[in-house]
């Protein structure tokens, strides 16, 4: 009987001793599980390090959202915290946007992070925050401006969380694709005052004590979702009920393309981000003034959601008369969009007395509000 020469597998290509396991995403180098694991944290404490992100006895806000990329930061902190000495006090920060089916399921995972990680929590809602839920909001204004309406109260949520728990520094598991994505959807957009600053691993608005930031810059989401595979750690894998962000999934998807063809095009898109500097503000030229932006919408005080005409500049520090949040503009982009909501339900609620045939009309009149 003839026996088929058996096919020798190569070691490690690091410690070249034991089997590898995986092809590493970001390298291709093929590595074993405790090589992989080395490498992942090595990289990060690396970031945190070089750009001295944290310092020791600071109190950290970890913004906690249950999914793959907050857990692993979770995880990893703990570690790197405990292993490095880095003197950390962590807090796990939870918005709770109230989304039915989705969010209460991940914050249901956070809970059990909180008793793995040995970490307090604190939950915060949008509808004790603004008296409107994400579901409410939907139900109102339709789906097709939900991570608008999300993605601006969110931001406010997270810095009137750790204000609440007196934390300064607030920092979230955006990862190397997130950052690469935003960095191609401000090119696409000709949005060169955010592409500038859209590369950098921490952000303060001048006057805001809350500072954000961003451990997993460097890091790549592939590793992160194996990262917490081998781990075995619990996380909540479920997409959000609402629709995705339109432009950023098509950024996502040509990134996704770039990436199978050169690994290496996700820190070589965040490299090219963090370079680009505007030699001087320049206002758009007559040639550029009436091509229509279709993805640059501004939320209106009546609910109506417009494009911007792209005139609009950064001004940090100046505060909303309306709840004293940091604004560039005399009323924060939270309450416009909360005015406009509730213009909607009082228009809505006025209409339906008036009529006999009520639920028709009221439906027929959600379906028309121009968000
Ligand atoms: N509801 C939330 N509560 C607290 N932090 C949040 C919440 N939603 C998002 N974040 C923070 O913002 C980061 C980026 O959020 P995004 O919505 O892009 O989710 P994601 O890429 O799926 O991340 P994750 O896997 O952690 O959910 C998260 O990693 C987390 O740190």
């Amino acid at each position: 009987m003839s026996s088929r020469p058996k096919k020798v597998v190569a070691p490690c290509e690091l410690c070249h001793a034991r089997k590898p396991v995986m092809k590493r995403p970001k390298t291709l180098q093929k590595l074993c599980k405790e090589c992989f694991y080395h490498v992942f944290e090595t990289e990060i404490h690396h970031t945190i390090t070089s750009t001295q992100l944290f310092h020791r006895g600071e109190r950290i806000a970890i913004g906690a959202s249950g999914g793959k990329d907050s857990t692993v930061l979770a995880h990893i902190l703990k570690t790197l915290n405990e292993r490095y000495d880095y003197g950390l006090e962590l807090v796990l920060l939870s918005i709770d946007e109230g989304i039915k089916g989705y969010r209460d399921d991940s914050l249901a995972t956070v809970q059990r992070n909180k008793i793995q990680y040995d970490m307090p929590l604190e939950i915060v809602s949008y509808k004790d925050l603004y008296t409107w839920s994400m579901d409410e909001i939907v139900s109102c204004a339709g789906i097709r401006n939900s991570c608008t309406y999300c993605g601006v109260l969110r931001r406010q949520a997270l810095d009137r969380g750790a204000a609440k728990l007196e934390i300064r520094h607030v920092v979230t598991g955006h990862n190397a694709d997130d950052m690469a994505e935003t960095v191609l959807m401000n090119l696409l957009r000709g949005d060169t005052a955010r592409l500038e600053k859209s590369c950098a691993i921490l952000t303060q608005s001048s006057g805001s004590p809350i500072k954000r930031s961003k451990p997993f810059k460097y890091t790549y989401e592939k590793e992160i979702v194996l990262y917490a595979h081998y781990k075995k750690l619990d996380y909540f894998s479920t997409e959000c009920t609402y629709a995705p962000e339109a432009f950023r999934g098509t950024a996502r998807t040509l990134l996704k393309s770039l990436e199978a063809i050169r690994p290496s095009c996700i820190v070589d898109i965040i490299h090219s981000g963090e370079h680009f500097v505007l030699r001087e503000k320049k206002k758009r030229t007559a040639q550029y003034k009436n091509v229509k932006k279709t993805d640059e919408q501004e939320i209106n005080a009546d609910g109506s959601v417009s494009l911007s005409n792209g005139k609009k500049e950064f001004k940090d520090g100046n505060r909303c008369e309306n709840c004293g949040y940091l604004s560039s503009n005399r009323i924060c982009k939270a309450c416009v969009l909360l005015a406009g909501l509730e213009a909607s339900r009082a228009k809505v609620t006025i209409e339906n007395d008036t009529t006999a045939d009520g639920a028709a009309k009221l439906g027929k009149e959600l379906e028309q509000l121009s968000f």
